[in-house]
């Protein structure tokens, strides 16, 4: 794991620093993803790492301990045993897995006995539209349940009047709630209307002592993006530079084909190089993406397409 963030000071000066250039920022994102062909070998390596950084997720108003607790199956053997032997791989697990605060209990008891931590949304996931206390109390609740790690969101409309001052102090003080939990803060990019706001809020977000910035919730009608998580990648290499501390990233919503996670580590890899590779770095939240990774993965092992109903993960 990487060491922790522990933030800043408001830091004003450094939102005022931020410059986008839209255009190419889009241009850039979209050459990263064609001009790399990864062969056979390294495709199947870099979709294990890919899997090895999945926060697996359910987010749904229908969950049940019983799904959580098939999740959590999923999240200890995330690929088809008999395929991980073929290629010689042992232990490889989710990142983590990511629940609602009521769900907590229940993963941790399923995951018993591994290392994979448990990571809950809380202050009013998705919107995020509740009083302050309440929304601190949330987040202690999910730690007090056993979370490892705590998806919180901001206010949107914050970051759109740009009160900056006084997103540092809710995040500061969420920060703080989480205790030992590691903090990734949800911008809910698909809201924040343009990738100047995007930057601005990944610095705020970094200063009040996220450990890792994220995306979007799955929530949103535009979730993650690749010209936003360019721009989101550049603020942290900004903030490294000014502070030395590293910090992760996470891309979610809407991620559900291999080759979706095969772009967002080309990016990764790209704009901030190997460290950012790893689950204490990179996570990317998604609820459907296992089964197509996996039937990627036996494909390239076997030279053909498995039926669906073969393979563990749906
Ligand atoms: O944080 C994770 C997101 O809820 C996952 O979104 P998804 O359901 O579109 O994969």
């Amino acid at each position: 794991m990487a060491a922790r963030n522990p933030g800043t000071d408001f830091r004003p000066d450094w939102l005022e620093a931020v410059r986008i250039n839209t255009p190419a920022t889009e241009r850039r994102a979209a050459n990263l993803t064609t001009r790399r062909s990864l062969k056979k070998n390294w495709q199947i390596a870099w979709l294990l790492n890919a899997v090895s950084c999945i926060d697996l997720t359910t987010l749904s108003g229908d969950d049940t301990e019983n799904r959580v607790a098939r999740l959590c199956a999923k999240a200890r053997q995330p690929i088809a045993p008999e395929l991980l032997e073929e290629i010689g791989v042992t232990g490889l697990t989710t990142g983590a897995v990511c629940v609602y605060p009521t769900m907590v209990a229940a993963a941790k008891r399923a995951l018993a006995g591994t290392a994979i931590p448990v990571a809950s949304v809380a202050t009013g996931f998705p919107a995020g539209l509740m009083p302050l206390d309440l929304r601190l109390a949330e987040i202690r609740y999910a730690v007090d349940q056993g979370a490892d790690e705590i998806d919180i969101v901001i206010s949107r409309a914050l970051a759109l009047r740009g009160e900056w001052g006084a997103l540092y102090d809710e995040l500061r003080a969420m920060r703080e709630a989480c205790g030992p939990a590691r903090m990734k803060a949800i911008l809910a990019t698909g809201e924040l209307k343009t990738l100047q706001n995007v930057a601005k809020a990944s610095h705020v977000a970094m200063q009040a002592g996220a450990d890792y910035i994220k995306t979007s919730t799955g929530k949103e009608p535009v979730n993650a993006t690749l010209p936003v998580s360019l721009t989101m990648l550049r603020t942290i290499r900004d903030y490294q530079a000014l502070t030395g501390h590293k910090v992760g990233f996470k891309p979610a919503g809407g991620l559900k084909t291999a080759k979706d996670a095969l772009n967002w580590e080309v990016l990764m890899f790209e704009e901030l190089g190997r460290d950012w590779l790893a689950p204490g770095l990179f996570r990317i939240g998604a609820s459907s993406l296992l089964g197509d990774i996996e039937r990627q993965i036996h494909h390239n092992v076997t030279g053909r397409y498995a039926a669906a109903h073969r393979l563990a993960a749906g």
